[in-house]
C-alpha cells in the first residue's frame, strides 16, 4: 500500500477543499493518505484583516516526515503566475532531505488554484516540477484519461499538467463537481503509480 501525503497551503479554503478530494482519490486507490498543511507565514493579525480562513483541520507537515512518503501531493493557489510563498518557503527548507536523496524515485504531482482562468494555473504547476525533478521525484500529472479536461462547454480548471480550480476574483466560486473530479482523478493516478514504484 503507498503512503502518500496530500501537502497543501490554502489561504481562502479552495485548495484546501480540492487537498481532501485529491486525498479521497487516494484512498480510493488503495493507498494510505495523509492530508497536511504548511505553516502559514502571515501574522494573525494580517490574517484575518485579511479573512483567511483560519480553521484548518489538517496537522502542520514537517519537512523531516516528507521522506516517510512513496508521493508527495503538492497544492498552493497561485500568486502573481507562480507558487504562494508559504509552500515555497517550506520547500526551501527541504535542502536535507536533497542531500540525503530521501525523494529520489518518489511520485510528485501538483494541483493549485488563482482567481482567474488564465491568471497563472499552468506556469504555477509548471514551476514546481524542475524543483521535483531536482529532488529526483517522479512527476505525474493529469492525463487526458480524465476526460473532464475535454471540451468547452462550461468554465473549468485542469489541464495535463494537473487539476486546478477557478476561485473568481473575489473568491466566491468554489470548486465545480469537475474540478473536484480531476482532483480525485489525479489522487488515484498518482497512488496507482506510487504504488507500482514501491513493488
Ligand atoms: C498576493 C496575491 C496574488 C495573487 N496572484 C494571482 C495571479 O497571479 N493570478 C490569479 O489568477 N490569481 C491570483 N491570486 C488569487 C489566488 O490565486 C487565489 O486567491 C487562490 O488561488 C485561492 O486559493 P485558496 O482559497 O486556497 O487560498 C492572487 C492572490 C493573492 C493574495
Amino acid at each position: 500500500m503507498a503512503k502518500v501525503l496530500v501537502l497543501y497551503y490554502s489561504a481562502y479554503g479552495h485548495i484546501e477543499k480540492m487537498a481532501y478530494a485529491v486525498a479521497e482519490g487516494a484512498e480510493s486507490a488503495g493507498a494510505e493518505v495523509s492530508v497536511k498543511r504548511v505553516p502559514e507565514l502571515v501574522s494573525e493579525e494580517v490574517a484575518k484583516a485579511s479573512h483567511y480562513k483560519i480553521d484548518q483541520p489538517a496537522p502542520v507537515a514537517t519537512v523531516e516526515e516528507l521522506g516517510d512518503y512513496d508521493a508527495i501531493i503538492f497544492g498552493a493557489g497561485t500568486r502573481y503566475g507562480t507558487v504562494a510563498s508559504q509552500l515555497r518557503n517550506f520547500i526551501d527548507q527541504t535542502g536535507s532531505l536533497w542531500a540525503k536523496g530521501k525523494l529520489v524515485g518518489k511520485v510528485g504531482s501538483a494541483f493549485t488554484s488563482s482567481a482567474t482562468q488564465h491568471g497563472g494555473q499552468e506556469s504555477t504547476i509548471l514551476g514546481l516540477i524542475p524543483t521535483m525533478l531536482h529532488h529526483g521525484m517522479v512527476v505525474v500529472g493529469l492525463p487526458y484519461a480524465f476526460q473532464g479536461q475535454m471540451g468547452i462547454d462550461e468554465i473549468k480548471g485542469g489541464s495535463p499538467y494537473g487539476a486546478s480550480t477557478i476561485t473568481g476574483g473575489d473568491g466566491s466560486r468554489q470548486p465545480s463537481e469537475i474540478e473536484l473530479d480531476a482532483a480525485r482523478f489525479q489522487g488515484a493516478h498518482v497512488a496507482r503509480i506510487a504504488a507500482k514504484l514501491a513493488d
